[in-house]
């Protein structure tokens, strides 16, 4: 597909913004710096408040990291497994999302951090809404890395009936103004093989936090 070429979903779906293939030319190098940033701060499984261990792993990039304990949901500065400031946004890391950001209609994105999701298979992520954020005004942009998923996209309520959109390699989503707050996440992972990543996808999600 072309890059920034829509879904036909996309039309029905207003503030949702899909470009798929958005970052198939980087998808290795991607993958590569996801590494960097996994050696200093390693993926790992938090605990929900209600101390249920989610089934995605986690780390982060940039000024701060979302993090998820007994004490809730949160933005720290520090890495609370290592004590250090999490590793810093890559360069490529944030041309991308400020790439993708402006083909979608928010010139000025400037994302302070990166939440990078690791799924194995039977991995999800139940609906929810990005609400930990200081900066609604800015959009969120999240790229999809190996293996493939059901994006599940709702509305403003949690009752309202989700969409699902297939998300393979590559495929960037934008979204922003009216939708930032609606509801989304990602139906349980089927087993498959990705010739970069084997049975695993990765999710980068920049938002502007602080
Ligand atoms: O993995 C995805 O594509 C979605 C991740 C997400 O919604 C989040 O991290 O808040
Ligand atoms: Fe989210």
């Amino acid at each position: 597909m072309t890059t920034g070429e829509l879904f036909p979903e996309t039309l029905a779906l207003p503030g949702l913004t899909s470009l798929p293939g958005f970052a198939l030319a980087e998808e290795q190098a991607l993958l590569q710096t996801i590494d960097t940033v996994a050696a200093r701060a390693p993926f790992r499984r938090m605990k929900t408040p209600g101390g249920k261990e989610m089934s995605a792993a986690m780390t982060n990039c940039g000024a701060a990291g979302w993090v998820s304990d007994a004490r809730g949901y949160r933005y720290a500065r520090l890495d609370p497994q290592s004590g250090q400031p999490w590793p810093k946004m890559p360069d490529s890391f944030r041309t991308l999302a400020q790439r993708a950001a402006a083909q979608s209609g928010f010139p000025g994105f400037v994302p302070d951090m990166a939440l990078i999701n690791r799924y194995e298979p039977g991995a999800r992520m139940a609906l929810h809404q990005d609400i930990d954020e200081r900066n609604f005004a800015a959009p969120i942009v999240s790229v999809s890395l190996g293996l493939s998923a059901i994006f599940l996209w709702g509305g403003p309520k949690r009752t309202d009936k989700p969409a699902r959109l297939p998300l393979h390699s590559g495929d960037v989503l934008v979204w922003g103004g009216t939708a930032r707050k609606y509801y989304h996440g990602i139906a349980p992972i089927k087993t498959g093989e990705h010739k970069l990543t084997g049975a695993t996808r990765f999710n980068l999600t920049f938002r502007h936090a602080l």
